[in-house]
């Protein structure tokens, strides 16, 4: 029988992709980070990060435009603030269907600007085409970082504190169209805490603690989790569209900072602790767009 793509799995499917392809002089980052990361020779670094959303998969057919267009650019946000960086240009793709009324894509437009007005951020163009059915949103965005601030997935160290903002579980009731973006909080941590890994939760726990062990050569140790009020622990682990930041810190500078963590924020939970590889737990579950 032929093999299909849900026979493979999201995460394989794009390693298969990606064999084959140099590094650039540049590209101190390639595939497999919240970002791509250039490196310019001098100054700042530079952040690119491309995401998309699609009509049936990561919004209804009536979900108010404005927020699928808030959650288009935010979903980009968040993967900058998960480097500790910034954004600062995107560009904006829409494929939708010509039987769409006007009045839906003015409604993206002003999800978007929203976006852009609160949380930084300039549109810098984009594209359009028709599509069958339905709607596709493609955001891509350049941003900054300073060197001493980029955080990557692969900077954890076995003893290192695993810690998530927020609460998780139970986005699809509406947090996964309206979140905030952890900018602020990245910018508090990249200056305060310093984590020596970090991510963004888009896929749920269950599958981006284990992408960030694995990316610090790491094992993981769990426990609470804490979880948004009327969600099971299941959910927090597996719903996904959290949009959280997920990072590790050594104990020692958790000791030093975390107290100062401001009253304003989100919750700060320590849930667990990084380990020697081939250690620790193991979890399965989250969101896999091709789901073997
Ligand atoms: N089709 C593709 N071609 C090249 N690289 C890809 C492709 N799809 C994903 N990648 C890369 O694989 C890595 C994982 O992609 P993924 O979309 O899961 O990113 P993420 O940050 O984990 O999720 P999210 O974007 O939802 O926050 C990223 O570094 C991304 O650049
Ligand atoms: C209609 C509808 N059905 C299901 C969901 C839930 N959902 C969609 S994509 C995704 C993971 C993150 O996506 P990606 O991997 O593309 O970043 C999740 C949890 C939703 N938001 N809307
Ligand atoms: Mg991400």
């Amino acid at each position: 029988m032929k093999k299909r793509l849900r026979d493979l799995g999201e995460d394989a499917l794009i390693a298969r992709l990606l064999r084959g392809f140099p590094g650039g002089e540049n590209l101190r980052v390639g595939p497999g980070d919240d970002c791509a990361v250039v490196d310019p020779g001098r100054g700042l670094l530079r952040l690119l990060k491309t995401d998309a959303i699609v009509e049936g998969v990561h919004f209804l057919p009536d979900t108010p435009a404005a927020k699928v267009g808030w959650k288009a650019v935010a979903r980009v946000l968040s993967d900058f603030a998960a480097m500790g960086g910034v954004p600062e240009h995107l560009l904006v793709t829409v494929a939708v269907d010509p039987a769409k009324p006007v009045a839906w894509m003015d409604g993206l437009y002003r999800g978007i600007r929203k976006c852009l007005a609160t949380h930084g951020g300039v549109l810098a163009g984009g594209e359009t085409s028709r599509l069958p059915s339905g709607a596709m949103i493609s955001v891509a965005g350049e941003g900054r970082v300073e060197r001493k601030h980029l955080i990557l997935r692969s900077g954890g160290k076995p003893g290192d504190l695993v810690v998530v903002t927020g609460r998780l579980g139970g986005s699809i009731r509406g947090k996964h169209l309206t979140f905030t973006p952890r900018l602020n909080e990245a910018a508090w941590l990249v200056r305060n805490l310093r984590p020596s890994a970090m991510m963004d939760l888009s896929d749920g726990l269950a599958k981006d603690l284990p992408r960030l062990a694995e990316a610090s050569g790491c094992g993981f140790e769990f426990g609470e989790v804490p979880a948004t009020r009327g969600c099971t622990r299941a959910q927090a682990l597996g719903d996904g569209e959290d949009y959280e930041l997920l990072f590790t810190v050594s104990p020692r500078r958790w000791i030093a900072a975390a107290g100062q963590w401001p009253k304003d924020f989100p919750q700060l939970s320590i849930i667990g602790r990084l380990c020697p590889p081939g250690q620790g737990a193991s979890l399965a579950g989250g969101w896999d767009h091709f789901s073997p």
